[in-house]
Order: structure tokens, then C-alpha cells, then sequence
């Protein structure tokens, strides 16, 4: 049996299988031994109905999951990983390994088809695709309980961001509307095969029952959030009518209703500031 955490039997069995790595599709596996059980651990599975893993690779990750969860469904898109896969997880009965993109799959359908509750995500993500990912969890409306996932560290600092500091974003607001993030803990580059450019970081998002804020047009909200960011730099009064398509003076009389200062930039708001901006211009 190959020891998932030994680089020396990794490279052996993905040579067996005639494996080469795609960097298109973010393939950087996991070879730190402390790592997976720690993601396992503060996952969540326990509590679950079981994990949705998405990209498990070579089944590093699955098999801590598959020691912890009542059951773990493991979505891969790469169809070279499925014979992979069958061997390492052979001694599991608990996991089910499923051939697809995690970007366009029914994942309300697979959660209810395989799974009797809610479940936790845990994925080493392919960076590729991390924050349209994380966004299509948090937006879809899942039975899901908490998201833990490996990303890059840089993308982890604006996805973790609190409101008013550096990093925060489009992407920071967003996502607590639907979660409360947190930093679990960092990963070396070292800790993958092959070696990427980037340090990482484990993070876990636990999803709100009801958002943080009540909103009357949540599309809306998102749009005013993409917009004060996209011109990061520009203040509100001229961020906002640029990015949204508006007139200055629509944009200046909702941000007066608000109570929101039309000379602030956009990391200056909170979630709720950008609510009140969204519904004020709603009732214009
Ligand atoms: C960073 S690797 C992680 C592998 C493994 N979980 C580990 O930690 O070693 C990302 C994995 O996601 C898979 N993947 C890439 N794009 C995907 C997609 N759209 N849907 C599902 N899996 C995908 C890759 O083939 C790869 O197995």
C-alpha cells in the first residue's frame, strides 16, 4: 500500500499509472504528513452528514476525511486521477468518488443524492479557480455547514480580510455575507509536489443561517460592492456612478440617504453601509 505522505512512493505509483501533472488544472498535491489530518480534523466532518471534498487528487486528503466523516464524496475532475483513486481509497467503504467539474456540477443535487444533511466542504483547492469556486459554494444556497479550504495565502488575506483593513475587497465582503471566515493555520510551499511559487493557507468559512444584513436586493448589493472596487482608489462619488452605470447625482442622493460620505473609498464601508447604499438606490 503506498504511503500517501512519502514523496519517494507518490512519484512510484504516479509513474505506475503513467501520471503527469497539469498545471492547468492546479495540480499540486499535498506531501506534508501534519497537514491533511489537521485540515481533517477542524473541518468539521464529525459533526456533518459527511464531507464533500472537491479535487482529492491522489486521495491524500480523502483518506484523513474518510477516518473522520460517516461518509466523504470526493469530486475529481482530472478522469487520469480515477484509477489513481481506486487503489489508494481501496481500503475505505465510506468514500465515493465522482467524476466532474466542481464548477459545473449539480452540487445541491449531489449533496441531497449522496448525503441525508447538511455536509462540510474541505478541499485543497485548484488555485485556478478559487475564488469563482468558493463564491459558487456561498452563493448556491447549499445544505453545506462550514467550507475548509487550502488556498493561496495572498488570496486567503483578502478572503479572511475584516472590513476597513488593506486587503479587503469585493471578494472579503462578499463572503461574509454568506460566512464568518477565519486563518486556521499557513502551509509552505515545500509541503506540495510539485513545489508551487506561493506559500498557502487553510481557511475555514462557517456559513450564517440568515445574512448578516438584511438587504431588499441582494444583486443589487453585490454590484454596488463590485463597483466601489473596481476603481479602489477613486472615492464612492465617482466609483459608484462609473462602475454602475449612473448618474453622479442618483449615486450622491442615495449615498446622502444612507448616511454614507460620498468622499470615502470603498474599504472605509461595511456590509452594512453597502446594504443601506444598495437599498437607498433600489427606492430611487
Ligand atoms: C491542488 S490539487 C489538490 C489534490 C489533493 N486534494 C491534495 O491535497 O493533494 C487540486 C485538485 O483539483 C482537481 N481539479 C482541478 N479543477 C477541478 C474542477 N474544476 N473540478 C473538480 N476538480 C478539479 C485537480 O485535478 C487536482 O486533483
Amino acid at each position: 500500500m503506498t504511503d500517501l505522505a512519502n514523496p519517494a512512493q507518490i512519484k512510484a505509483l504516479l509513474a505506475r499509472h503513467g501520471f503527469h501533472f497539469s498545471k492547468a488544472l492546479g495540480q499540486n498535491f499535498l506531501i506534508n504528513p501534519s497537514v491533511c489530518p489537521r485540515m481533517a480534523a477542524l473541518c468539521g466532518a464529525e459533526e456533518a452528514a459527511g464531507v464533500l471534498e472537491i479535487g482529492p487528487g491522489i486521495g491524500v486528503l480523502t483518506a484523513e476525511l474518510a477516518r473522520r466523516a460517516k461518509k466523504v464524496v470526493a469530486l475529481e475532475l482530472d478522469t487520469r486521477l480515477l484509477p489513481v483513486l481506486a487503489e489508494t481509497l481501496d481500503q475505505f467503504s465510506n468514500v465515493r468518488v465522482v467524476q466532474g467539474d466542481a464548477m459545473e456540477a449539480d452540487l445541491a443535487a449531489l449533496i441531497r443524492e449522496e448525503f441525508g444533511g447538511p455536509v462540510a466542504v474541505c478541499a485543497n483547492l485548484p488555485y485556478y479557480i478559487t475564488s469563482p469556486l468558493l463564491m459558487r459554494l456561498l452563493e448556491s444556497h447549499l445544505p453545506v455547514t462550514a467550507v475548509t479550504v487550502m488556498v493561496q495565502k495572498e488570496a486567503a488575506a483578502r478572503i479572511c480580510a475584516a472590513p476597513g483593513s488593506r486587503d479587503t475587497g469585493a471578494v472579503s465582503l462578499a463572503v461574509r455575507y454568506y460566512a464568518s471566515p477565519r486563518v486556521l493555520f499557513d502551509v509552505s510551499a515545500g509541503s506540495f509536489l510539485p513545489r508551487p511559487q506561493v506559500d498557502s493557507c487553510v481557511i475555514r468559512l462557517d456559513l450564517h443561517q440568515e445574512p448578516p444584513v438584511a438587504v431588499r436586493n441582494e444583486a443589487l448589493l453585490f454590484r454596488v460592492v463590485r463597483a466601489a472596487f473596481a476603481q479602489r482608489r477613486k472615492m464612492l462619488r465617482s466609483a459608484l456612478p462609473a462602475g454602475l452605470g449612473l448618474p453622479r447625482e442618483r449615486v450622491a442622493a442615495a449615498l446622502r440617504k444612507a448616511g454614507v460620505d460620498e468622499s470615502l473609498r470603498g474599504e472605509r464601508l461595511t456590509l452594512a453601509d453597502f446594504a443601506r447604499v444598495a437599498d437607498a438606490l433600489a427606492e430611487e
